[in-house]
């Protein structure tokens, strides 16, 4: 039986139990540089000192997948954070499921990224790694490097799961 995701929009309230999404709609901001920019702040909670990590930057360029798309894994990050957001500002995927000892099948929920969104996966939380919906895309990446012990594991599914396209 072909399990097909169904894509949810992305809501601060949804994505809750996963992590934060970062964005500036309904966001409190103050003025900064003489009033010439609005400050966005706290938007994220970055967590990547665990066992002497430390906060990186990157840049990811991400290769497009072909639709429907089949899940064969899912990772998590049990020592940090991670944290996405699209440099050309276009909509893509995220895929989660609750912290834990393995991802439950029936606990996936499939968000769209709005263009004016990010989000930033909670210590621990399952997720699909990044992948762009169409094109050679770049994102920013926060997250931790350094420090000691493994960062990544990963959840290979044997049910045929699929998202059908944007
Ligand atoms: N491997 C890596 O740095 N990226 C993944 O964690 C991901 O979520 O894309
Ligand atoms: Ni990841």
């Amino acid at each position: 039986m072909t399990i097909i995701l169904k894509p949810e929009p992305l809501t601060a309230e949804a994505f809750a139990p996963f992590g934060e999404v970062i964005e500036t709609t309904g966001r409190e901001f103050y003025q900064i540089n003489y009033g010439k920019t609005e400050r966005y702040s706290d938007l994220a909670d970055l967590d990547t000192l665990q066992q002497g990590g430390k906060p990186t930057v990157s840049i990811f360029r991400s290769q497009p997948v072909q639709f429907p798309f089949r899940i064969e894994v899912m990772e998590r990050h049990p020592q940090s954070s991670q944290a996405f957001i699209s440099l050309e500002r276009q909509a893509f995927f995220t895929l989660v499921a609750p912290a834990g000892e393995q991802p439950l099948v029936e606990q996936i929920r499939l968000f769209r990224v709005g263009a004016q969104q990010g989000i930033n996966y909670r210590r621990g939380v399952w997720h699909h790694y990044l992948f762009s919906p169409a094109g050679v895309r770049d994102f920013i990446c926060l997250d931790r490097t350094g420090g000691t012990g493994s960062n990544c594991d990963e959840y290979h599914f044997t049910q045929d799961i699929i998202i059908e396209g944007c």
